[in-house]
């Protein structure tokens, strides 16, 4: 087997359109990591919290990465890796908050950046950005817009998460639907968008599924079981 584990991102991937669950890709991910002993990792922009509760739910072990690479976690009892900061990014906010009202999403909760609801002119807010010359990014996951430290994304965490698990990030295959997808895409062994996904992630991808969302998880890993977790037949 040349793939060892599987790196998936959350909303636009594993769940529907409107964000509700697939039970048919959480079925998959569930056998996968309980029976075939292919471990998974949940990949999102969302808050620690929420992703433990996903994978609890989904009934995995707790190895996420969340706030788009800024937390990464090995397990539900464990002290989670702090990867970014967020003075930067409060910075950057507060700076284009005078140009655009914002609102943000759960601040209480995020410890190393924001998201935003998205209401409001993205590249008008991307020049405004890059005019103040900060280290950020604003990335657009379809579901928020995330201001975040350009030096982190799920890709850097995929690799403290794989140095956790003690495997290499050649040796994960990663599927996700965004621009925030696209460092883990890359850093994966094999790098997978659903049919779903923005045109960006799309292009950099190795494979994109026939079929969108959680259809997509479904068929990709019915596509990997097929090769035996290799990319021979893919
Ligand atoms: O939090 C978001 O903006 C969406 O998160 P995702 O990375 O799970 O797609
Ligand atoms: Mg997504």
């Amino acid at each position: 087997m040349k793939y060892k584990a599987l790196v998936a991102d959350i909303d636009g991937t594993i769940t529907h359109q409107n964000r509700r669950l697939n039970l048919k890709a959480a079925e998959m991910l569930y056998r996968l990591n309980d029976e075939s002993g292919i471990p998974v990792v949940l990949a999102t922009g969302n808050i620690l919290c929420f992703s433990h509760a996903a994978s609890k739910l989904i009934g995995l072990s707790g190895y996420v990465i969340a706030e788009n690479g800024g937390v990464v976690s090995e397990g539900f009892d464990t002290n989670p890796y702090i990867m970014g900061d967020i003075k930067e990014c409060r910075k950057a906010f507060s700076f284009l908050s005078e140009y655009i009202p914002l609102t943000k999403l759960d601040p209480e909760y995020r410890k190393t950046e924001i998201a935003l609801r998205r209401n409001f002119d993205l590249e008008y807010a991307k020049n405004v950005i890059k005019s103040g010359k900060y280290n950020v990014d604003l990335i657009d996951t379809g579901y928020a817009v995330h201001i975040k430290s350009n030096t982190m994304n799920k890709g850097t965490g995929l690799v403290k998460i794989a140095e956790l698990m003690g495997l290499n990030p050649k040796e994960f295959v990663a599927i996700g639907d965004s621009e925030n997808d696209l460092e883990m895409i890359e850093f994966a062994g094999i790098g997978i968008a659903v049919a779903n996904s923005d045109q960006k992630t799309r292009s950099i991808a190795d494979i994109v599924t026939d079929a969108s969302y959680g259809e997509g998880v479904v068929e990709a890993i019915e596509r990997l079981y097929s090769c035996d977790w290799n990319d021979t037949c893919l």
